[in-house]
Formats: structure tokens, sequence, C-alpha cells
């Protein structure tokens, strides 16, 4: 069987894009496809496969998004983005689109070949100050979206000094911390002498650092707006695979950044069962 493709990439956060809509896989077709297709070396190699399918309500479609591990997430701020564009290109929407999501819909406007502009979910839950067993380390919660994609955001001033490999291990207690119900995507920021944000992100489902997460960027950005931290807007994130702005307007937050078509293909590996 083969299954044509789309491999992109926002900021370096990457995903397979399939048209479901066409493929008509189950869902547990699907986290099977994923969890194959997003292994390295056996595979394609990928942080998340997203399927476009037919909207259920109101929506242009629907996305249903599913990290490397199978989980499927309520949403994916980088992936949307990208699914736009494939959207787009593919002849599915025109500039501006609603895309379904379990959190919720979220609408995306074309801006340039590249560019695209998403608004998110507004947060559905917010916990500040929560301190995290066994460190000193102020801790904050925000789901984006209902049910929201959960993110802890963590303020750690010497991060730019700071290889992954030393914060691995408090990244991992913190995605599983027993008090938080779903877990978490972990976010550790700091603020450079320019207001310029850095930011890693450890992602659920991924279990590791990725190199860009839009959802973490946002639930970042909206801390340090809540926390009066950042004042100037937009705000620019910047991640290991590139730059991610959040804009804010009228309490709404937006996500722009770069997209990349890698490969239009067909996935012809050998090995898939599905
Ligand atoms: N790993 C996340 C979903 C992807 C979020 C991230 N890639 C983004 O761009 O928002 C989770 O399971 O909550």
């Amino acid at each position: 069987m083969e299954i044509p493709f789309y491999k992109m990439q926002g900021a370096a956060n990457d995903f397979i894009v399939i048209n479901n809509m066409e493929l008509k896989l189950s869902g547990d077709q699907l986290v099977s496809l994923t969890k194959q297709v997003c292994q390295k070396h056996f595979s394609i190699g990928s942080d998340a496969l997203m399927a476009l399918d037919f909207p259920q309500n109101d929506g242009d479609f629907r996305m249903r998004f599913y990290n490397a591990d199978g989980t499927e997430a309520e949403m994916c701020g980088n992936g949307v983005r990208c699914i736009a564009r494939y959207a787009y290109e593919t002849g599915i929407c025109n500039e501006q689109m609603t895309v379904e999501t379990q959190a919720g819909n979220v609408y995306c406007w074309r801006l340039s070949k590249r560019q695209y502009k998403v608004q998110m979910n507004e947060p559905s839950v917010e916990t500040f100050d929560m301190n995290f067993p066994e460190s000193n380390l102020t801790l904050d919660y925000v789901e984006l979206g209902n049910p929201g994609v959960p993110h802890l955001v963590v303020h750690y001033p010497e991060l730019k000094a700071t290889s992954l490999a030393n914060i691995t291990s408090l990244a991992e207690k913190m995605r599983s911390w027993s008090a938080l119900d779903k877990g978490a995507n972990v976010n550790f920021y700091a603020v450079d002498k320019n207001g310029v944000v850095i930011l890693r992100t450890f992602e659920r489902g991924v279990e590791d650092f990725t190199l860009a997460c839009g959802t973490g960027a946002v639930s970042t950005a909206y801390v340090l707006k809540k926390r009066r931290i950042i004042q100037t807007d937009p705000v620019t994130l910047q991640v290991l695979g590139g730059r991610l702005e959040v804009t804010e307007n009228n309490q709404r937050f937006y996500l722009i950044g770069d997209t990349n078509i890698v490969i239009k293909g067909n996935i012809c590996d050998e090995d898939l069962v599905i």
C-alpha cells in the first residue's frame, strides 16, 4: 500500500501530513501508522503525524493530531500552521480557513507562500506559582483550548548556557508530575537583554525536546504577559528551530511563523503494517 504524504516542518517542528478524506483510515489505523512512520531510521521519522479529515461541525476540515508515540493530542500550533498550508496548496481551502481540533476550532490565515497565522485556542485552565517538589522552581500551568493542550511554563534564567542534557531528567519529572491529570509539555524560558524569549520545550508524546512548540510558545507568551514580564507586542520567541512570533489582540493570542514543505511523495515502507 503506498500512502501519499507531505513531510512538512514549522520552525523545525516536523510533521507527516496525509489526507484521510481520501485514505479513510480508522483511528486505530492512524495510531498504528503514526507509531511506525514517525520512527527515525526504521521509517521516515517525525515529531508527529497529522491526518486531514472530514469536518464534523462547521469547520472546513478536521485536524487529527498524533504525537510520535501514537498519543492523540488536543491541538498543535506549529502543526495547524503546516496543515493549513497543506489544505491551501492541495486546493482544499482558500487563504482563510476554520480547522476543527479536539481543543476547539482554530482560525488560520495564509500571510504569504510560507507564513501562516493561527488564532490560538483560549486558555481553559491556568494555575500560577505551583511549587515543584524538591526544587526551588516556580511553575505556571496553562491549558490552551477545552480540552486544552497542557503546558508547564518554567522560568530558567541560565537557559541559554544550559545544555538540554542537563535539564532532560528534570523535564521528564515535570512532564509526568502526579499533580497534573494528563501530564504536560514542559517549557523552559529565559528573557534576554533585548526582550527576546529563549524557549526550550520538552514535548509530551515525543518524550524529548523538540526544536519548536507552537502551543508552548503561546502558553509562555501568555504567562509572560499575565505576569507583566513582557509588555511588548509581538513577543518574539527564539527556539532551536528558528523564531516564532506571538501577537495579542483583544485578549486573543495568535501564532505566526514559517512553514516548509520538505517532501511530497508516497510512503512505500515495505515493513508497514496497517
Ligand atoms: N506534544 C503536544 C502536542 C504538540 C504540540 C506542539 N508540537 C505544538 O506545536 O503546539 C501534546 O501532546 O500536548
